[in-house]
């Protein structure tokens, strides 16, 4: 019998009661126990839903109160000595290494001021994990029970689950070096396994049959050291006396190019791969099991809202069946489902044309059963399940909705000329010298300012009907005002207008564009707590009407510091929405770069002269491995970035803005977007990264971020100095802006004002220095 599995279900809740009782125990509204007792409920609540579904194979441990790398590190011991000596309790240190802490000294407990380990994307997604950072003398102990406890839970519910771990050569992989080591995570392989070793046996003891250890690093170009340590690590854990069954997961892309791993695996229980990401794989990843071995076909989309199309589906099943047996098959989401909204049965307001194509985890979770049981039972056993689901994936490929003549038009009409500036760089900023007139080292923020409780408040109310636009629109203005005073007082030198008026970068655009579709309660996780809600796109996009020109130009006429208008690029905006997957990634971009294109002259026409384009995601949607797909990546994401701001006179400045650092791989691309100024994340990388920039002879001008805005510490005045002083080693003063690493959404007032002003004062003493 071919049975049925998810990889992992969104944790967050229907209504996102996780984030929410998270949050309200940051701010010492509730307790810990509310919180513990909401962690237990939410798990509770969706392996229910898993097994209502007819799933086979149910994950446990894909729960966490903040992110599941970060829980390994804890479970491993790899907690870094300055949590540590703090004394905090294993959650109070889980959140300080996931956000930072500071808290000032009480009668009973000593002063905390301790950074957040560095956070990065989970691959090609818009995820984000904690990275473990190791040190030269790392050891490791199993300091906790999180897999075991959670198994428990499960079979007191009467669900005997699969436990979900990562495994020990991704750990490692994904894992750096301290600051100040120089350790390469993956020669700590040998003093890590015994770890896995207990764990392992633990769960076993505790009744786990089979456990699902994910290494998705398998889908990477690997160096032959990563590569061997397969061989190492599964060669002792595969063969414990007293262990589970594994099945090693892989996903977000194909293992072909590492095929040459799987034989040393492959006296492991089973093997699963994405054939969403990668169908081409099936073939060889067939002829290269063992002879026992389980394979798990992951095809069901753990990235993406669309309606699995079951005909596609059950044929890639019926080729692993007829190769190995329906009893050495499994049906598989493709990854874990935490990249997808909790339940389409959540959307009221959906049109029902649209709503019908799509799938979310909940729908996720009875798509993998159905199609287990189509080739089990045969197709006759689901029949009405096939026919609705044939009837669905036609109508949209045949839906008016999804064509736009006008747009394919103006696709066509584009020329070389309008991906390029007017005039070179030297040129251009002579031009913007004289409109903007600077100081050094010029201060800027990049964009939005704290989305207080009051600016949600105001938008939930105008989104019911319970304030009218007019309303509404007076509100913001006041918000504008307000943050323009505050920058004015602060002493910044190219100011914002906060974006008070914008619920999420990606999800306001995606509201006022043609081809797209916005939902109400499709949340994912983004990091922490943190969540967004991407717009969907379904159709060809146009803008129907400017956008941001109205609140720029307003901001612009209350001060007469220049005022930075702000968008969000193409390849941001496709990446963070759910994309078509119908048409290309570059198809999509290029409706996008047209559409903001335009937005961007409108702006410069309304006396906007600084202009971002924020690109944050340009970075993540670098295709994961080397090769032909990199190149044509680097080519269209360049494209459709010139494209949307080249249309500009000289004197109009083009900032942009990418909340990372990691350059090394795709140096051209930033340098290939020739905007005038980078804003870049910088602060919790080492300043070495900028090396690159000085290597290569950067030209232009960046930004560094000075501090991390995803804490809520302050940084002190001489920790901005010094941080600049470091980055003086590598880029000079007159290309350099003292400016924060992200916009400033998820912070208090509390902490931006001193944190804004320490800032300032910073850049005013780099100016008397440099004067
Ligand atoms: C910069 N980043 C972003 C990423 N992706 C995006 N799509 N957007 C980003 O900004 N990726 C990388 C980084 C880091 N990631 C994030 C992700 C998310 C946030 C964030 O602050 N998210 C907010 C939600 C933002 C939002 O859409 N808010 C809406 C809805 C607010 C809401 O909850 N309303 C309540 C009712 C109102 C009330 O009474 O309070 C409700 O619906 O129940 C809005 O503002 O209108 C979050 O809180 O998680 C930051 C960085
Ligand atoms: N302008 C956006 C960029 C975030 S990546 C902001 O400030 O929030
Ligand atoms: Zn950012």
């Amino acid at each position: 019998m071919v049975q049925s599995s998810v990889l992992g279900f969104p944790r967050m809740g229907a209504n996102r009661e996780l984030k929410k009782a998270t949050e309200s125990y940051w701010a010492g509204k509730s307790s810990v126990e509310s919180l513990l007792e909401t962690g237990k409920t939410l798990r509770a609540a969706h392996w229910k839903i898993q097994k209502d579904a007819g799933v086979d194979i149910i994950p446990s441990n894909d729960f966490s109160f903040y992110d599941q790398v970060l829980d390994h590190i804890q479970l491993f011991n790899a907690v870094p000595e300055r949590y540590t000596k703090y004394n905090l309790s294993p959650l109070e240190t889980l959140f300080a290494m996931g956000r930072g802490l500071q808290r000032k000294a009480t009668d009973t407990t000593e002063a905390v001021d301790v950074t957040s380990l560095e956070m990065v994307k989970w691959f090609d997604s818009n995820y984000h994990y904690v990275r473990p950072t190791l040190q030269d003398n790392q050891t490791f102990k199993l300091s906790g029970t999180k897999p075991i406890d959670e198994f428990n839970e499960a079979k007191e519910l009467g669900i005997v689950t699969r436990p979900v771990v990562l495994g020990p050569v991704s750990f490692l992989h994904l894992g750096k070096a301290d600051r100040g080591q120089s350790v390469t995570p993956i020669d700590l392989l040998d003093n890590l396994l015994p770890v896995y070793e207990e764990l392992l046996t633990k769960l076993a003891e505790a009744g786990a049959e089979t456990v699902q250890i994910d290494e998705p690093v398998l889908v990477l170009d690997l160096p032959e050291k990563t590569k061997k340590a397969f061989a190492t690590a599964y060669s002792k854990l595969g063969a414990l006396a007293n262990g589970p069954k594994l099945v090693l997961a892989t996903y977000f892309g194909d293992i072909v190019h590492n095929i040459d791993v799987v034989p040393s695996i492959n006296h492991l229980y089973g093997l699963h791969i994405d054939l969403v990401r990668a169908p081409g794989q099936l073939k060889d990843v067939l002829a290269a099991v063992g002879e026992k071995q389980i394979l798990s076909a992951g095809v069901v989309d753990g990235r993406n809202i669309w309606k699995t199309n079951f005909s596609k589906a059950i044929g890639l099943v019926e080729t692993a069946v007829e190769a190995l047996g329906a009893d050495r098959v499994i049906v598989a989401t493709s990854s874990s489902l935490l990249h997808t909204p909790h339940t389409l049965a959540s959307e009221k307001k959906l049109d029902p044309e649209v709503a019908d194509w799509f799938s979310f985890a909940t729908e996720k979770a009875k798509e993998v059963a159905i199609i287990a049981k189509a080739v089990t039972e045969g197709s006759d056993s689901v029949a009405e399940e096939l026919k609705a689901n044939a009837a669905s994936v036609e109508a949209r490929a045949t839906s008016k909705r999804t064509n736009d003549a006008a747009v394919k038009d103006r696709q066509a009409a584009i020329t070389d000329a309008d991906y390029s500036r007017k005039s070179p760089f030297p040129e251009r900023i002579a031009a913007q010298s004289k409109t903007l007139n600077l100081p050094k080292f010029p201060t800027t923020t990049i964009g939005s300012f704290p989305q207080t409780s009051e600016i949600r408040v105001q938008r939930n109310k105008f989104t019911k009907g319970e304030i009218t636009a007019e309303q509404y629109e007076k509100f913001i203005e006041k918000e504008i005002d307000d943050v323009i005073a505050i920058q004015e007082e602060i002493g910044l030198d190219v100011l914002v207008h906060g974006e008070p008026e914008r619920n999420d970068m990606v999800q306001y655009f995606g509201e006022r564009l043609n081809g797209y579709v916005f939902t109400t309660h499709a949340w994912v996780q983004s990091y922490g707590s943190r969540c967004v809600r991407p717009p969907i796109i379904v159709g060809d996009i146009s803008r129907p009407a400017p956008m941001t020109v109205k609140e720029s130009k307003y901001a612009q006429s209350k001060t007469k510091k220049p005022m930075k208008g702000m968008l969000t690029g193409p390849v941001t905006c496709l990446r963070w929405s759910f994309p078509r997957d119908d048409v290309h990634q570059s198809v999509q971009a290029e409706q996008l770069a047209l559409a903001l294109r335009d937005e961007v002259i409108d702006l410069e026409k309304a006396g906007i002269y600084v202009i971002q384009v924020d690109e944050p995601a340009i970075r993540e949607g670098f295709p994961l491995r080397d090769g032909k797909e990199r190149e044509e990546y680097l080519k269209w994401a360049v494209n459709s970035f010139k494209l949307s701001t080249a249309g500009v006179e000289d004197g109009t400045q083009i900032h942009s803005h990418f909340c990372y650092s990691d350059f090394q791989d795709m140096f051209s691309l930033i340098s290939d977007l020739d905007a005038d100024v980078l804003s870049i994340e910088n602060s919790k990388s080492d300043a070495k990264l900028l090396n690159v920039f000085k290597k290569e002879e950067y030209p232009r001008h960046i930004g560094p971020g000075v501090y991390d805005i995803h804490s809520p510490r302050i940084p002190s005045y001489e920790e901005i100095k010094n941080r600049i002083e470091e980055m003086l080693v590598y880029l000079k003063p007159e290309q350099l802006w003292i400016d924060p690493d992200c916009g400033l959404k998820t912070r208090q007032w509390t902490e931006t004002k001193p944190a804004l002003t320490n800032l300032v004062n910073a850049a005013k003493f780099f100016r008397e220095k440099y004067a």
